[in-house]
């Protein structure tokens, strides 16, 4: 069974008066142990999708399920319990509480569902060699830092599915390496129903490590 589907999304933006297609038409059906790669053009519509595959936006038409739950056409507070019970989510720009230091922020989801996670968090952290920067809040980051705590954050309650926008924006190769073990080994990882992820990156070393790649073109995917 997949542990994410999404089903014919469209989704339009009205700007002044012209209207910005931005997803025609996408469908996707996620398994247990993949890794999908999406790439394609600046403006392709990655990050829409991953926007509605988390239910961060509601899509014009189409449906999204995750884990067997919609997340389609719901109010905010019930998406964001699917959020919480089966998705760590990394978009760009991450998603750091200010007030919050890098560990409480990763420990955070966690806290929330009732799993402090502390040793998971420290982990997670150490793997991506940030451990020395625990202590620290978001606006003292660089930007490969806010990326690496922000995945951190998103996989620390363990999700059925990560959804990341650019994970390896703005570090060197080494980092970006560590960065790619550590989602290899996440979707890898045994769980109830098994893991997957679903990355937007434009890195062709994250492209050459997926279990699946998709290009999206002007908001279909290109072979469609
Ligand atoms: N909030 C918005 N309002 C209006 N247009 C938008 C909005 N968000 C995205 N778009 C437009 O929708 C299209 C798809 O954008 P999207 O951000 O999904 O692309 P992308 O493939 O993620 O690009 P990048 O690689 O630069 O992040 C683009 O034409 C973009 O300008």
């Amino acid at each position: 069974m997949s542990i994410l589907e999404a089903v014919d999304l469209y989704r339009f933006y009205h700007v002044a008066d012209e209207e910005v297609r931005a997803l025609r038409g996408v469908s996707l059906d996620v398994a247990p142990g993949e890794l999908v790669v999406l790439l394609g053009a600046s403006g392709s519509g990655k990050s829409t999708l991953l926007s509605c595959l988390a239910g961060l936006d509601d899509p014009d038409g189409g449906a999204v399920t995750v884990a067997g739950e919609r997340l389609t056409r719901r109010p905010e507070a019930q998406r964001a319990g699917v959020r919480a019970r089966h998705l760590g989510v990394m978009l760009q720009g991450g998603n750091l509480l200010a007030h919050l230091n890098v560990l409480d922020n990763v420990t955070l989801t966690g806290r929330l569902l009732g799993q402090p996670g502390g040793a998971r968090a420290l982990d997670l952290l150490g793997q991506l060699g940030l451990d020395h920067r625990r202590h620290a809040f978001p606006a003292q980051l660089s930007g490969g830092e806010i990326a690496r705590a922000s995945l951190a954050a998103a996989l620390a309650h363990r999700p059925a599915a990560l959804l990341a926008d650019e994970p390896t924006a703005e570090v060197d190769a080494r980092t970006e390496e560590r960065v790619i073990g550590v989602i290899e080994a996440f979707v890898r990882g045994e769980g109830r129903g098994g893991r997957c992820a679903v990355i937007a990156t434009h890195s062709s070393r994250l492209a050459a490590r997926a279990t699946r790649v998709l290009r999206l073109k002007d908001g279909r995917w290109q072979d469609a």
